[in-house]
This record gives structure tokens, sequence and C-alpha cells, in this order.
């Protein structure tokens, strides 16, 4: 039996319109009868299909009946959000869509085709997962957290405890030198949710993708997009370069033995 996520979602990518693959096809490939890899996958296509229908109407709000005749005719209708939703939380563009639609991923924190699940990384613990294809250049999720100062950044990695993982994210933008501070695993804006960005693992060699610094209309902080250096299948892992070695910090890398 393989229960390897990144083997279950490069075998069925999600689409769409997709079905979800049923015990039969599920066994046949060699994957576990039970329902936790189909669950998931369920899961990754309700979040394609919102996000499509969050940026389907750009000129303005749909009526409620243009949405339940488009989700009759795609046949959606199951595994996906009420067409009330959709009408109801409908925003207009107010710059290009694709500037739009990340501010909707990184306001919402609902970015698709992403999964966290255990890293196949000796003692990584979670990473994140593609559940479809990505083309090089695409948003992939940001790294999501407080903006902060590097100064204070560097105050709390040096309050971390021995062993504790780290969550902050240095850059500089505008001359600044500041920090995304990731380190609560829930942040206060959406305190229920896990987020992305701060699960990706490291890979100084096999990294897909990088972080850039985006100023987005109607946002005050800055924020670190995590973005595709090239094309991302179903199942791979989101690997990005740390940047730190282990001669960093003057040595204290070498303890890391997973750099
Ligand atoms: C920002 S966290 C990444 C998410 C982390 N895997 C988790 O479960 O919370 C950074 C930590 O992940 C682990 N890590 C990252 N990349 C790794 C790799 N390539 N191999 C092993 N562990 C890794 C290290 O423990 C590192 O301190």
């Amino acid at each position: 039996e393989v229960t390897d996520i990144g083997a279950f979602f490069s075998t069925f990518p999600v689409t769409l319109d997709g079905e979800p693959p049923l015990k039969k096809k599920r066994v046949e490939a060699g994957f576990p009868g039970s329902r936790g890899l189909f669950d998931k996958w369920r899961a990754a296509q309700q979040k394609l299909r919102r996000h499509h229908l969050m940026t389907k109407w750009s000129k303005q709000r749909p009526r409620l009946d243009q949405v339940q005749s488009f989700l009759r005719r795609s046949g959606w209708s199951t595994n996906c959000i009420p067409a009330e939703e959709v009408v109801r939380r409908w925003v207009p563009p107010s710059t290009g869509q694709e500037e739009q639609d990340v501010l909707h991923y990184v306001r919402d924190q609902n970015w698709t085709g992403l999964i966290i699940t255990e890293s196949q990384k000796d003692g990584a613990g979670r990473g994140v997962f593609a559940t479809r294809d990505f083309n090089q250049g695409s948003h992939i999720c940001d790294y999501h957290g407080r903006v902060i100062s590097a100064s204070e950044g560097r105050r709390i990695m040096e309050s971390l405890k021995e062993g504790e993982g780290s969550y902050i994210f240095f850059f500089k933008t505008a001359n600044k030198d500041l920090c995304i501070d990731a380190q609560a695993e829930h942040c206060q804006c959406h305190p229920q949710l896990t987020t992305f960005g701060r699960l990706i693992n490291h890979s100084a060699k096999n990294f897909n993708v990088k972080c850039v610094v985006a100023k987005l209309a109607g946002l005050a902080e800055p924020t670190l997009l995590i973005k595709a250096t090239r094309d991302i299948c179903a199942g791979e892992e989101i690997l990005i370069d740390y940047g730190v070695r282990r001669r960093s910090f003057g040595g204290e890398g070498m303890d890391l033995p997973w750099l």
C-alpha cells in the first residue's frame, strides 16, 4: 500500500471537473481503500472550485440565479461552496485580475492546490505539497505572519529554546530591514488556520519556489509572495532555499543536521 500523499496527487491530480478517485481505483493504483486520501482530494478540489467561482465574475456581483445556473451546468452540485456565499463574498476587481486574485488569497488565506502533510524528508516534520500542477512563475502562497523589524525578529530568534524551529523570514524592502514573524502556529488574523508559507521546508539544490517582496494595493504592509521557479507537478513537495548554509551564523549552522 502506498500512503505517500505526493504519489497520490501525482496519480490523481486535482482538477475543477474531475471526479475523486473511488475506492476501486485507489486500491488498483496501490493506495489504501480507507477514506483519508479521498477526503484530502475532495478538500483540494473544493478550494479550487471556490477560487474559480470567486474570480469568475470580474465586472459586477453575479446574481444568485446566474451562479446557480453555472453550478448546474458545471455539474458541481456537491463539493462546492453554496451559490449564496459566492454572491455574498464577491468583491470588485480594483486592479489587474492577477493582483486581485493574489489579494484575495492573501486576505483569506485560501490558496489552492496545496496540502500540508508529513514531509518525506528525514526528520523534517510537516511540509507543503502540490495537489495540482503549477506553471513556472505562478504564485503558490505567501509567507504569512506579522511584519516586524529585523531587530525584533532577531530578538525572537534568540529567545527560542534549543531545538525549537524558527518561523521568521528576514527580508529587505525600501532600504528597511524587516521580517515576517510566523512563529505562532496560528496568526492573529486567521486564528483557525495553519498557513502554508511557514511550513515550507528547505532545499538548497532542489528548491522549486522563491520569495519575492510585493506591495499589494489595499494592504498596508509588504507581502512576501512565494512563486514557482519552475513548473511544479502535482505530488511534489514545495521547497525553498532558506538561504542558510552550515557555515551560516558564524558556524552555528553546523549544528543543524538538515542543512
Ligand atoms: C520553517 S520550519 C518548516 C516546517 C517544519 N517542517 C514544520 O513541521 O513545522 C523549519 C524547520 O523545518 C525543518 N526542515 C526544513 N527543511 C528541512 C529539510 N530539508 N530536512 C529536514 N528538516 C527540515 C527543520 O527542523 C527546520 O528548523
